[in-house]
């Protein structure tokens, strides 16, 4: 016999997990099915959580680096990475304890550890060691995550390799590293084992890292990145052999095919995300999945079945926990009432954590000019070595830029330098309610705020309309007049 829900959600992770408090708490009959009792998913196990404790502490042993170069101290020893596994440790038990699954079951989530499969398009077979339950849903939600996608590279069979999964437990840093794939998993780990004192080897299939950035601010980081790893874009790496006591890597050139190789200790896999979708026999729901096992949603995370919903990584990009966590919100509000909500997937913005970071939201400049044309998009950018804050920190290098529309609504804003996503949020506020960016003139920020370069930059708007054009023209004359 199934046991009946009005909800049953597949997956633990940052969607999962708001839907079922979300579901639970309008009064809906909610189970939850994860593979292990262990709830938090890949966020608090091997993403967002131990990234940023590991990314932290490197950042602190650069740091000390740093000041004794710059200020005369003198630094011993080797950073013991051994430290940083116990931060990310603490960090993960601190964090895991909201994830507990005692705190969904006494909000009235049944909690099931076991494998999820569809048998049909509202039963589910949990399987957890030899025993198997029936689950029945009048509402589906799928959020069962991504994992690491491991390109065909030649060799690779006879050459361990590791992945976002291992890098945090590995016993020591290795002295060399060669990592496939220049993406913000590979690019934030790699620049962390690098500040660890690992001679890093960056090898990417892209014209550039990080594909999905605009691209003056992808070049910017590029660049600073540079200074503390071997990049080499535009080159995928196809073969692995043992060579001595290490290994051989060679990377192809994507258009000439010329050959280079590299030697290193370890090869880290950072190479994209594949669905975790292969465990769910999807085609007993009958659901329709994209070429990669992502699985096709319209706006309201609906599937091509009415009453199953997909969220966060298993749906496709952007995967990120908050995009889990807003799309996790709106099936809530769908599947509660019956509503049809929708996600803007242009108004999910990221940080990337790498020193300097990157933040995003909405489109590029190439993308809004391809969706507007030239002549309606309009592009302020602002450098930090013009707002004294930066100055002040010797950060100089920071810089936004901020695409508007005629009406001098954000389209997209971008920018890059230390810890981006702390000034650049305000953007956010603004695209969600529609402002103009101009708007921001007005606002005082205490002196001196980083969040000045994108006043400075809604200034320039102000500048361009009062000092140039038709309204300057008016101004003057009208000056003149009251003279
Ligand atoms: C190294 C790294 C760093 C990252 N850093 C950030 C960051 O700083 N900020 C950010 O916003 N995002 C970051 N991300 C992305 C973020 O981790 C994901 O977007 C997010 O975890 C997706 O949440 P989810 O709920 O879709 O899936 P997950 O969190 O992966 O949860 C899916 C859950 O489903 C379970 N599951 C899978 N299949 C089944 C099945 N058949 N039956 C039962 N259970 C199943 C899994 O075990 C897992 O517990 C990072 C990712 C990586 C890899
Ligand atoms: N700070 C954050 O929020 C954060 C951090 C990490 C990851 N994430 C999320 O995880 C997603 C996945 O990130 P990712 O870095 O794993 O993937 P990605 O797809 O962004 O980058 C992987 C890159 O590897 C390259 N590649 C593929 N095969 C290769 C090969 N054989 N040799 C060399 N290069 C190869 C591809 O060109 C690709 O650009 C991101 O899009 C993001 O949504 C977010």
């Amino acid at each position: 016999m199934a046991k009946r829900y009005d909800v049953v959600i597949i997956g633990g992770g940052s969607g999962g997990l708001t839907v079922a408090s979300g579901a639970a708490s309008f009064g809906q009959k909610v189970a939850l099915i994860n593979e292990s009792r262990n709830l938090g998913g890949d966020c608090l196990h091997y993403g967002c959580v131990p990234s940023k404790a590991l990314i932290q502490a490197a950042k602190e042993v650069k740091q000390a680096e740093k000041a004794a170069g710059e200020f005369g101290l003198t630094l011993g020893g080797k950073a013991d990475f051994n430290q940083a596994k116990a931060r990310i440790q603490a960090a993960k038990k601190e964090i895991q304890k909201h994830d507990d699954p005692a705190r969904f079951e006494s909000a009235g989530v049944d909690v099931f550890e076991g494998t999820a499969s569809f048998i049909d398009q509202h039963k589910i077979n949990v399987k957890h060691q030899r025993s198997n339950t029936v689950l029945k849903g009048k509402k589906i939600v799928i959020a069962t995550g991504s994992s690491p996608k491991v390109p065909e590279i030649e060799g690779l069979a006879q050459v361990p390799y590791i992945t976002n999964e291992d890098v945090y437990t590995l016993s020591e840093v290795p002295a060399r590293v060669a990592v496939a794939g220049g993406g913000p998993v590979g690019v934030e780990l790699a620049q962390a084992l690098a500040r660890f004192g690992a001679r890093v080897d960056v090898i990417h299939a892209g014209a550039h890292l990080f594909e999905t950035e605009d691209e003056t601010i992808a070049f910017k980081a590029e660049h600073k990145l540079a200074e503390e790893m071997n990049i080499t874009p535009n080159y995928r790496l196809t073969k692995a052999a043992p060579a001595g006591s290490a290994y051989r890597f060679t990377a192809e050139h994507v258009e000439t095919k010329s050959q280079k190789e590299i030697t290193a200790d370890v090869l880290f896999v950072a190479a994209g995300r594949k669905p975790n979708t292969d465990k769910l026999n999807i085609e007993a729901a009958g659901i329709n999945c994209h070429q990669d096992g992502t699985i096709k949603v319209d706006q309201t995370m609906r599937t091509s079945r009415e009453h199953i919903f997909a969220v966060g990584d298993a749906a496709g990009a952007p995967m990120f926990t908050h995009a889990a966590g807003i799309e996790g919100q709106t099936v809530v509000a769908n599947l509660a009432f019956d509503l049809k909500q929708k996600i803007d997937p242009n108004g999910i913005p990221w940080t990337f954590f790498t020193d300097p970071g990157i933040f995003h939201l909405g489109m590029t400049e190439a993308e809004a000019v391809a969706a507007y044309g030239e002549e309606v998009v309009n592009v302020y950018e602002q450098h930090g070595g013009e707002v004294d804050r930066f100055i002040a920190e010797h950060k100089p290098d920071a810089y936004a830029k901020i695409i508007t529309d005629r009406k001098n609504r954000i389209i997209g804003a971008h920018a890059v330098g230390e810890d981006p996503g702390d000034w650049m949020q305000e953007l956010v506020y603004l695209y969600q309610k529609n402002e103009p960016l101009k708007s921001l003139s007005s606002s005082i920020y205490p002196y001196p705020a980083r969040g000045e370069i994108i006043k400075k930059a809604a200034d320039k708007y102000w500048r361009d309309t009062l000092f140039h054009g038709r309204s300057a023209r008016w101004l003057k004359r009208i000056s003149k007049l009251l003279r």
